[in-house]
């Protein structure tokens, strides 16, 4: 599968003002870039020399880099059930605040299974199984997720090493597996809630993503 940049323009947000780049893939399927302090490497778009005129390198803040993958329910809807919403403001946020970052916003809904699938799921969670079971009982995988646009997404800006926001040991091995140094993994514990920490508790037991066993306490930021 091939991923190109198609248009990139500003979009003020309240967390403050990002660059919004779309990329489509061979089916014409969207997905997102928002970029803070970041450029197009592109010879034909404005960016930032890496050098200066008398060829010292010029120093920059290793970009603080958000993969997230799309939650209907929890990005728009304000659910209770995932920390998905949350996880993505922090983020945000927190990109903001160390001006060179970017979130990735891969549609891959339901951790790749889709919003009708994972409705279905919800609609077996509701009879007491896990976010994992429930998966697997509609005879599909427990995370059917990609992560092949990421490095194209990051080439765009020039970007070949990061500090990466995330919990979840996939999206680490996958970077460094296609040659992005993930100098740093920058955990995110935000929004836990009566609700979602049975689901929390699943990703951390079950799959494998890297959660204190004590997410339930204080220890997380309530966002
Ligand atoms: N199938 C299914 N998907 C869910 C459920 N709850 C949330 N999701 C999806 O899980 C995905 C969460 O993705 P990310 O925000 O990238 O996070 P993650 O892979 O859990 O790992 P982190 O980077 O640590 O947050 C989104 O696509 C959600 O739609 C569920 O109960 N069932
Ligand atoms: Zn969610």
């Amino acid at each position: 599968m091939s991923y190109q940049f198609i248009t990139s323009a500003k979009l003020p947000t309240r967390h403050g003002e990002f660059d919004i780049h779309i990329f489509e893939n061979d089916d014409g399927q969207e997905h997102v870039m928002l970029t803070v302090g970041l450029f197009a490497v592109d010879q034909n778009q404005d960016h930032i020399p890496d050098v200066r005129q008398d060829d010292t390198p010029i120093e920059r803040p290793l970009p603080l880099i958000r993969i997230h993958s799309e939650c209907l329910t929890g990005d728009a809807f304000s659910s209770l059930k995932c920390d998905c919403g949350p996880q993505l403001n922090t983020a945000m946020q927190a990109i903001q605040e160390t001006g060179c970052g970017a979130i990735l916003y891969l549609r891959q809904e339901g951790r790749g299974i889709g919003l009708t699938n994972k409705i279905r799921a919800y609609a077996l969670q509701d009879q007491g199984h896990d976010t994992l079971d429930a998966n697997l009982m509609l005879g599909l995988p427990a995370d059917a997720r990609i992560y092949d646009m990421c490095g194209p997404m990051l080439a765009h800006v020039g970007v070949d090493a990061v500090r990466l926001i995330t919990n979840n040991p996939d999206k680490v091995a996958y970077l460094t597996e296609h040659g992005i140094n993930v100098v740093e993994r920058v955990p995110l514990l935000v929004g836990v809630n009566d609700m979602n920490a049975e689901y929390l508790a699943t990703k951390r037991d079950r799959m494998g993503h890297l959660l204190d066993k004590d997410f339930n306490t204080a220890l997380h930021l309530n966002k």
